[in-house]
């Protein structure tokens, strides 16, 4: 049997055992038990159970042993949806049966409400009203439902009570008795008896006892619609009832009834003028239905569809529409709202059952003529030829309804391309990228979705998604742009309407999603940290759970993120034994610290420590940015683990034993102020407990020269800068201007130490720190003690790029002084064409300059092109013919080098000036 038959074999059987799920008796759904029932192994078994949970095919519940269950098996068992996290990072999707279980009952919970389109949608705040108002015990809340009329609250009634029905709040016994209050508007007294019964004797004819409405829906549900055409006696009464509990029966003012009857109430009218104010007031849960016009242009389109199918069903026959029809229907402003275009659908499938009975038709079509008048009113219409090309089937509908959600577009689209790129083994390193433009696409297009409109919940759902971020930021120590956060609010908002659109993509992309996570865990471990935070995060805030393709594309939203780091440098990790001790206590610091100090590594107590140090060295190297690590061990014993962890180079490593919370918030403070760790590991053995500590010095500290002047820190930054901008290559060497005063005070102590490999200190006096070289500028300009300083740079630099170096720096250290002399050239420009001319004249002469004379030089040749140019006045020599006559060959030299500054200037160098560099030059 091939791999690919042994999983289908798997999936099927636990498909099958999901049907009839029996959560007490769990042992079945376990990989053992599957393999052993399918004579196959374990490991292959547990292989393809774990990859199709993290394709979201299966339910992972995380307990030991872990168990499987098919998901599309509990979705009907639950009739509604069971969410599932899957992909990154996955470990499943509950950590307890009973967790599952919950799930499942929560999912039936939906069920009863899916049927009413927009319940997700812009409904979804009335139906958690309902929810509320239905479930609060003991007997609910009162509730009343405003909306225009056929809005659909007679509708949303009826479901509270299926609901609670359904959820066991209600028992079989509990009745739905629904009055519709209008019947009784000019009644008063018959309302009051229908609704509390009678006593036999009441009135003339009232022969016998007979039970009232309160009673006849004690234990259930009572729904008065159009209330507000009660008088206001009836309202009293009622409201008594509402507040009490007790009733009084027609012809009998003496006994008290009691009853549990939940009331929903519905007004098409302002429950503030139609209604008496004692009874708002007793009213807690009022909830206003929108009315058709003002909800999303989707959901329009899904009640003409259902309301299609409804018809058909009716009729047991296909129907098709005319797409003049359709639109007219959809466009047209139904002021009876959802109950007006159900009859509006009605009528034309009458018409058009009536047409397609006469000409004995199977199908039947609704034309333009078959809409009623008041619809087709003001109606510019289509030829019937026209209109015959434009029939549309069910099918085609219900696909134009899914291919709208451009949630479903998106996703759709990029899973066709990746499954692509992993069938032709194309670069996947692209896969990233080419995730990431598509996203940008989808973003824009749901700003710019003039069909979509916001929930009403959309609002709470940003705010939401805001706080995760910035919490999750805080914790991280990274900043999201509000950029981001605007993007990932806006995806969640368009998951939570119409994630569910992409429910068949799950199944049909399985491999490639569960491929394609894996790639993007790989390629990028620390966004798939963020990402699995994020997401759990957002599912307790939100209550809401994403799929594997919700997962995918937080996923790719976040990698688009331009996190700002604020590097931690220095963390701190927790390393204790039991299921999750270590991390709740890094979690329980980091939130007293208000910081991310602290990173937990739990540790299973049976666990080796060769095996905990390979987990510490896993984790550490996947550590961006940090330099130095405290550990904290919760056994003194543990301490010794350093030796154990392997391939961690240049981290500082501080140990600590016996660890308790106390210890880490403590130890977090300094870390947040930046004490130095040894500096740190000395305060801690100073800690009354003196724990055992150890601290490993590993890491390479990045060289650096310091800048000193005693006159100031902008001189200091002056040398600082001369030094970086004349170092020929890119090295990690840092140039630091630092305080002279608190460098000569604190010497050795200063915290720069602790950070840098200082090389030496540069500046214009000596602080004096112990064992630091101090070397003058001026000793380095002039290259005094060169032997020292060659050396003190052979650790950074060649000696090709340190000779550059001392190039760079004669030059950059002239430049800095020209610029007080230049006042028409540009300084930049003329030490170019001085830097050649020295260059050459060294090569030319064949005498190699001196520091000293070079600067010289550099000042000398600047000013006098300048000179030249300007004044137009040379220099006198006393004897120029002679030296013209004796020193032909240096004269033809400095002509030569100078060639190119004279072409550009438009001046010749008079011989005068040459004599004047001779005497320069040999004569100094
Ligand atoms: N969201 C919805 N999804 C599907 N069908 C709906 C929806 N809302 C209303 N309907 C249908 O519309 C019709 C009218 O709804 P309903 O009678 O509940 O409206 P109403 O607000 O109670 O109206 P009225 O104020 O006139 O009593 C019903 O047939 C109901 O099934």
């Amino acid at each position: 049997m091939t791999g690919k038959d042994t999983r289908h074999q798997v999936l099927e059987y636990l498909e099958q055992i999901t049907e009839n799920t029996d959560f007490q008796s769990a042992e079945k759904y376990s990989a053992a038990s599957i393999a052993g029932r399918l004579n196959i192994s374990r490991t292959a078994a547990s292989q393809y159970l774990n990859e199709a949970a993290a394709a979201g095919i299966l339910v992972k519940v995380n307990t030991r042993p872990v168990y499987f269950f098919d998901r599309r098996a509990l979705e009907r068992k639950a009739y509604g949806s069971i969410p599932v996290q899957a992909g990154m990072g996955f470990q499943g999707n509950y950590s307890s049966l009973d967790e599952l279980e919950q799930e499942v009952l929560r999912a039936k919970d939906d069920s009863v409400f899916s049927r009413m389109i927009g319940s997700k949608g812009s409904l979804s705040y009335n139906v958690e009203q309902c929810k509320a108002a239905i479930t609060y015990p003991k007997a609910g809340l009162p509730i009343l439902l405003l909306g225009e009329t056929g809005t659909g609250k007679s509708y949303l009634a009826r479901m509270m009570y299926e609901y609670a029905r359904q959820k066991d709040i209600i028992g079989p016994e509990g009745q739905y008795v629904s009055v519709n209050c209008a019947e009784y508007a000019n009644n008063a007294e018959l309302f009051l008896t229908n609704l509390f019964g009678y006593r036999k004797g009441a009135y003339t004819g009232a022969d016998k006892d007979r039970k009232g409405l309160i009673a006849m829906s004690d234990g259930g549900v009572l729904f008065l619609d159009e209330v507000h055409c009660l008088s206001s006696q009836c309202q009293e009464k009622l409201f008594h009832f509402m507040d009490k509990g007790q009733y009084h029966m027609v012809g009998d003012n003496e006994r008290w009834y009691t009853a549990r009857t939940r009331i929903v109430m519905a007004t098409t009218e302002n429950p503030e003028m139609a209604l008496l104010k004692t009874l708002t007031r007793r009213i807690p849960l009022v909830t206003r239905l929108a009315a058709l016009e003002d909800r999303p242009q989707q959901e329009k389109k899904e009640i003409l569809y259902s309301l299609l199918c409804q018809e058909e069903q009716r009729i047991e026959r296909q129907i098709r529409i005319v797409g003049g029809a359709y639109h007219r229907i959809l466009e047209y402003q139904f002021s009876g709202n959802v109950g007006e275009m159900v009859n509006c659908v009605r009528t034309c499938s009458a018409n058009a059952y009536l047409d397609s009975q006469r000409h004995g038709e199977e199908q039947m079509t609704i034309y333009m003529h078959h809409l009623p008048d008041y619809v087709l009113k003001n109606y510019v219409g289509q030829s019937e030829e026209t209109e015959e090309k434009s029939v549309l089937t069910m099918e085609e509908l219900r696909k134009e309804l899914q291919v709208q959600k451009k949630i479903y577009l998106f996703n759709r689209d990029l899973l066709r391309q990746i499954r692509r790129i992993l069938r032709e083994q194309e670069d996947i390193a692209d896969l990233v990228n080419i995730s990431r433009n598509r996203f940008s696409q989808y973003m824009d297009e749901i700003s710019f979705d003039t069909n979509r409109e916001d929930s009403p919940k959309d609002n709470l759902y940003m705010e939401i998604v805001k706080q995760v971020c910035q919490q999750v930021g805080k914790r991280r120590g990274i900043t999201f742009s509000n950029q981001d956060i605007l993007n990932v609010g806006r995806f969640i908002c368009d998951y939570i309407q119409n994630g569910s659109s992409c429910g068949a993509l799950l199944r049909e992309y399985e491999g490639e999603i569960a491929k394609v996570q894996e790639i993007f865990r790989r390629q990028d471990a620390a966004h798939d940290k963020l990402c699995t935070e994020l997401i759990c995060e957002m599912r307790n805030n939100l209550g809401k759970n994403l799929n594997a393709v919700g997962i995918l594309d937080l996923f790719i939203a976040i990698s688009t993120f331009a996190v700002q780091s604020e590097s931690r440098q220095t963390i701190g990790i927790v390393l204790a034994h039991g299921y999750s001790t270590a991390s709740s206590m890094a979690a329980t610091a980091n939130d007293l610290l208000g910081n991310h100090i602290f990173d937990g590594v739990d540790m299973p107590v049976n666990v080796s420590s060769e095996e905990i140090a390979r987990k510490i060295a896993v984790y550490i190297r996947q550590l961006h940015g940090v330099k130095d690590i405290i550990l904290m061990v919760d056994f003194g014993s543990l301490l010794d683990i350093y030796t154990k962890i392997d391939g961690i180079h240049d981290i500082n490593l501080g140990m600590i034993g016996d660890t308790s919370l106390k210890l880490m918030v403590m130890i977090g403070e300094y870390i947040r102020d930046g004490m130095p760790i040894s500096k740190i590991l000395e305060a801690v053995e100073d800690y009354k407990f003196r724990p055992e500590c150890h601290y490993i010095e590993n890491r390479k500290k990045t060289m650096a020269i310091l800048s000193v002047c005693a006159t100031g820190m902008g001189m200091a930054e002056r040398i600082a800068d001369l030094l970086a901008q004349s170092l020929p290559v890119t090295t990690e060497l840092k140039m630091i201007p630092y305080n002279y005063g608190s460098l000569s005070d604190a010497g050795r102590q200063s915290p720069v130490f602790e950070k840098y490999n200082v090389l030496f200190i540069i500046g214009t006096s000596d602080p004096g720190v112990e064992g630091v070289p101090y070397i003058s500028l001026d000793n380095m300009i002039q290259q005094h003690n060169s032997d020292e300083i060659n050396g003190l740079f052979s650790k950074v630099l060649s000696r090709e790029e340190l000779r550059q170096f001392n190039d760079n720096l004669v030059k950059n250290f002239s430049l800095t002084n020209l610029v007080g002399h230049l006042t028409i050239l540009n300084p930049q420009k003329v030490i170019e064409f001085a830097e050649k001319i020295i260059r050459l004249l060294q090569i030319r002469t064949g005498v190699p300059f001196k520091n000293k004379t070079k600067v010289g030089l550099y000042i000398h040749i600047c000013c006098m092109i300048e000179r030249l140019i300007v004044d137009k006045v040379c220099v006198s020599y006393e004897d120029v013919e002679r030296f013209e006559e004796d020193k032909k060959e240096f004269i033809g030299i400095v002509r030569e080098c100078f060639q190119e500054a004279e072409k550009y200037y438009g001046l010749a160098i008079p011989v005068s000036e040459i004599a004047y560099l001779y005497e320069y030059i040999y004569n100094g």
